[in-house]
């Protein structure tokens, strides 16, 4: 399936010379490990080497940022693709964790001079993410939006 979305990858890039690192949650973890699945296929559709693609974990959303910062930092890669999930619930706290996370990981890369891919679903409902990472029928997968986000941001930008 062609790679949707985010619009079409800006013509044909090499992933071969790149590192790419993943950091995913483990909260709602079968949408989780979809949209691995589906960055990581993309990813090597652009010809990025397994061996150049590192995957870390953390417990939740919240902890992304600082875990996309480690992985930068540990692991030299060009590019971080956090990934998580999450759900609104009876409370405020879905609010309070997503602009947090959404506005770190924005501020991040020009911290590091360097991409961070956005892939957290924030998401109202439990089928919303579901849809979002093709479990339920109705749209692709987000996680190969992000994959092929990745590879052209560093194939285009990369110092
Ligand atoms: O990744 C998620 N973390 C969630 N909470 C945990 C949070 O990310 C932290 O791991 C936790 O607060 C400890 O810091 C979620 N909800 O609470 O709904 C969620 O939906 N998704």
């Amino acid at each position: 399936m062609a790679v949707k979305g985010l619009g079409e990858i800006d013509g044909t890039y090499d992933g071969s010379q790149i590192r790419v690192g993943i950091v995913h949650a483990r909260w709602n973890r079968e949408i989780i490990d979809a949209l691995v699945y589906g960055a990581i296929k993309q990813l090597k559709k652009y010809n990025v080497k397994e061996e150049n693609i590192i995957i870390e974990s953390v417990p939740g959303a919240y902890e992304l940022p600082f875990a996309t910062k480690c992985m930068f930092n540990k692991h030299n890669v060009d590019v971080v693709i956090p990934i998580g999930c999450l759900i609104k619930g009876s409370t405020m706290h879905f609010e309070y964790i997503c602009d947090a996370v959404s506005s770190q990981l924005m501020k991040l890369q020009f911290e590091i001079n360097k991409p961070v891919i956005f892939g957290v679903l924030t998401c109202l409902t439990e089928e919303q993410a579901l849809q979002r990472a093709a479990i339920s029928p109705g749209m692709h997968n987000h996680g190969e939006d992000w994959g092929a986000c990745a590879v052209e941001m560093v194939c285009k930008w990369k110092g």
